[in-house]
């Protein structure tokens, strides 16, 4: 932890303590952020302190006595102090909507950012990576859990270039059984979790390699695109710059069910030697390993090359040059 990054959480802490108790009166709508599955999101304004924060509504239709458990055990929530984990403010149940309000985190989540630009250059790609990882190590080392739910949506940046992890399950028992109704998008899932055999934190290593792998080509990797393809897109803007053209990466590929059928029994995706470092090839054949025996794990991931070349930096400027950058050509 840098001296910027604690002198940051110090900061959120305290405005956290002039909030204090979160109520629903106390809170106006500015702006909607985002529609996910099973929640939408609001860029909110805090009328007693004027802080902006994000307002995550989830409608989850349980028996009175499931949802005061999930308030209670989304108090956990509270105790998730990271750099690399999006600040929690609270949580509270009106009717049947959950609300967990969260720092907003101006640069979005990822997949927006993905739909601005083609690609997202493995420089980046570096430094979101050694961002999961040490959120991941986070979350398993102090409150031993694993995300569930890691892919690009589900990582959000700002314009400090900060890279934090949100939507992981802390009510554990609940998870499996919502989980069944937030289908969603299953197509990050590991091969194992679709088989419906027991999974763990190597379900996230999976999870990390798909996401990487589609946010470097521009589109989710399943199935792969040909070579050929992959060497098109990178001759139209070898940079990436330019904001995607309509339609370009947009998935109109195979069923939800097909599309787990192939992970379940095709070869997993991998990048083009060509156009990626060896130690990025490297590192993603190591997450999209199908066998979890034969897959890395965590700590063999924070030994890697791909890890150690982009884990020394210190400040975040790179990022955040990268994100105005994007975020100045408004698509
Ligand atoms: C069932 C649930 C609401 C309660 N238990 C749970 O434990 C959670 S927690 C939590 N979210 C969350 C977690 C950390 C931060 I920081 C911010 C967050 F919004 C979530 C959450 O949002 N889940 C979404 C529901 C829609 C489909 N995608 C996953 C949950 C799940
Ligand atoms: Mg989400």
């Amino acid at each position: 932890c840098t001296d910027t990054q604690k002198n940051r959480m110090e900061e959120f802490f305290n405005s956290k303590r002039a909030v204090g108790e979160l109520k629903q009166d106390d809170l106006v709508n500015i702006c909607e952020l985002g529609q996910g599955n099973g929640g939408v999101v609001w860029k909110v304004r805090h009328k007693p302190t004027d802080k902006i924060m994000a307002r995550k509504l989830i409608y989850l239709e349980v028996k009175p006595a499931l949802k005061n458990q999930i308030i209670r055990e989304l108090k956990v929530l509270h105790q998730c102090n990271s750099p690399y984990i999006v600040g929690f403010y609270g949580a509270f149940a009106v009717e049947a909507q959950i609300s967990i309000c969260m720092e907003y985190m101006d640069g979005g989540s990822l997949d927006l950012i993905l739909k601005k630009v083609m690609r997202i250059p493995e420089n980046i790609l570096g430094r979101i990576t050694v961002a999961v990882l040490r959120g991941l190590s986070y979350l398993r080392e102090r409150h031993r859990i694993m995300h569930r739910d890691i892919k690009p949506s589900n990582i959000l940046v700002n314009h400090q270039g900060e890279i934090k992890l949100c939507d992981f399950g802390v009510s554990a028992q609940l998870i499996d059984s919502t989980a069944l109704t937030f289908i969603g998008t299953r197509s990050y899932m590991s091969p194992e979790r679709l088989e419906g055999t027991h999974y763990g934190v190597m379900s996230d290593i999976w999870s990390l390699g798909l996401s990487l792998v589609e946010m470097a080509v521009g589109r989710y990797p399943i199935p792969p695109p040909s070579t050929e393809d992959v060497v098109d897109l990178f001759k139209e803007d070898p940079h990436g710059n330019r904001p995607r053209p309509e339609g370009y990466g947009s998935y109109r590929g195979l069923a939800i069910f097909e599309l787990m059928e192939w992970i379940v029994n095709e070869a997993p995706p991998t990048l083009p030697r060509s156009l990626f470092s060896a130690e990025f090839c490297d590192f993603i054949d190591r997450c999209l390993k199908k066998s979890t025996s034969e897959r890395a794990d965590l700590n063999s991931l924070l030994n890697h090359s791909f890890y150690k070349r982009y884990e020394t930096e210190s400040d975040n400027q790179d990022v955040a040059a990268w994100i105005r950058q994007v975020c100045r050509t408004e698509s």
